[in-house]
């Protein structure tokens, strides 16, 4: 039976203020990966389940949801999942090895293989993400906001045919020059579901989305704007087209597109009202290329969780004096590492309250 319950009012909603451009009382904080490794509660869950149960397994996902939330004073929760769920949605398989990362052990080779990627019906596996929300907006007592996120269609394409992470994008830049008919219909696939699956997560409860085009930074400015930025932008467009028709309030939504620095103006004419920034991005440079009207998150550098606590409040307290405290919400510039010490998460969520 599926949850109609109204959900419990949200307490703090510094967030989405910040993300609309409305005052907030703080700044709002959160961290990408929040829910991971770096906890030991996180490790001791993933001795007795393996990661994509975890991710398939309602109680298991909003229980690790939940930790960050415990020990800290964040402003924010994202919903426990992976954006590699699509490509197993479309029929691959992607295992999880400890030290290595994500594995495809079929990826897609050539356009043929295309053939074997099953878009009819690829939402239908992927309710158990839906599932996991409405069950987390309940668990979060309105506390704070819950996200949701998906890969953007160029970084799924990289996983997909690479066969796991990489570091040069080889054989997907292949692609790139050999098959750029085909190329164009894989991203138009994998925007086809993005949509289907954001507002599937919309409808179960998300209060904002995040769009991961992490693998961007392998691009250069021209690339990304040929093979990025316009599945970018039809996510964002078909996207609001749908929730408007079937009149459900629209949510903010987030770009993270790592390493595209080089076209945060062009970024900035996608229509996301939040645009996610790396460490690389200064934050006054930024804003002036943006302008006045779109939300920046970001962006200390990982590594920076790994000083001294003086240090690291310091470092983040001149972020977010960079930043402002209007259209601004303080994050890390890419995903916490796991070997990061817990007193740092401490520190940062404490000193970016305390900073203005
Ligand atoms: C590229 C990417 C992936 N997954 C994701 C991205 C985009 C963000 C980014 O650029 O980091 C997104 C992601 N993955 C995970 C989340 C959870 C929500 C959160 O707390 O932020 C989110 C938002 C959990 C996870 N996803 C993964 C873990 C660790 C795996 C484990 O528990 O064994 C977690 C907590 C595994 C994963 N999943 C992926 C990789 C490359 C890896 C291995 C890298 C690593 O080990 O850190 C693919």
């Amino acid at each position: 039976m599926k949850d109609t319950k109204p959900f419990p009012p949200l307490k703090n909603d510094n967030l989405l203020r910040a993300a609309r451009g409305e005052v907030v009382d703080r700044v709002p904080v959160w961290v990408m990966r929040q829910a991971g490794r770096y906890l030991p509660e996180f490790q001791e869950l993933r001795k007795q389940h393996d990661f994509f149960t975890v991710c398939r397994t309602p109680e298991l996902a909003c229980e690790v949801t939940m930790q960050p939330l415990r020990r800290f004073d964040l402003d924010a929760s994202i919903i426990f999942s992976d954006i590699l769920v699509i490509p197993q949605a479309l029929g691959l398989t992607v295992e999880m090895h400890a030290g290595v990362g994500p594995v495809l052990p079929q990826p897609i080779v050539t356009p043929e293989d295309l053939k074997r990627l099953t878009p009819d019906g690829a939402l239908s596996r992927l309710t158990y993400v839906g599932d996991a929300i409405t069950m987390m907006r309940h668990k979060l007592e309105g506390r704070v906001p819950l996200i949701g996120f998906t890969g953007a269609p160029w970084t799924l394409l990289g996983y997909m045919i690479e066969g796991g992470g990489s570091k040069t994008m080889s054989k997907a830049k292949a692609w790139l020059a050999n098959y750029p008919e085909d190329t164009k219909l894989f991203l138009n696939l994998l925007t086809d579901v993005i949509v289907d699956y954001l507002e599937m997560q919309v409808e179960a409860g998300a209060q904002m989305l995040q769009i991961f085009e992490s693998s961007a930074e392998h691009l250069s400015k021209e690339e990304f704007l040929t093979w990025c930025a316009p599945y970018l932008k039809r996510i964002r467009d078909d996207l609001v087209e749908r929730l408007t028709k079937k009149v459900i309030p629209l949510v903010p939504l987030t770009l993270f597109a790592k390493g595209a620095g080089h076209s945060l103006k062009e970024q900035s004419e996608l229509g996301y009202d939040v645009l996610g920034l790396d460490w690389t991005v200064d934050p006054v440079e930024a804003r002036r290329l943006v302008g006045p009207n779109i939300t920046l998150q970001g962006n200390l550098d990982p590594q920076d969780m790994y000083r001294d606590a003086g240090e690291l409040r310091t470092l983040t307290t001149e972020m977010v004096h960079k930043f402002g405290k209007s259209r601004y919400i303080a994050n890390l510039g890419h995903g916490i590492t796991p070997q990061t010490p817990i007193v740092s998460m401490e520190v940062l969520v404490e000193a970016v309250h305390q900073a203005l």
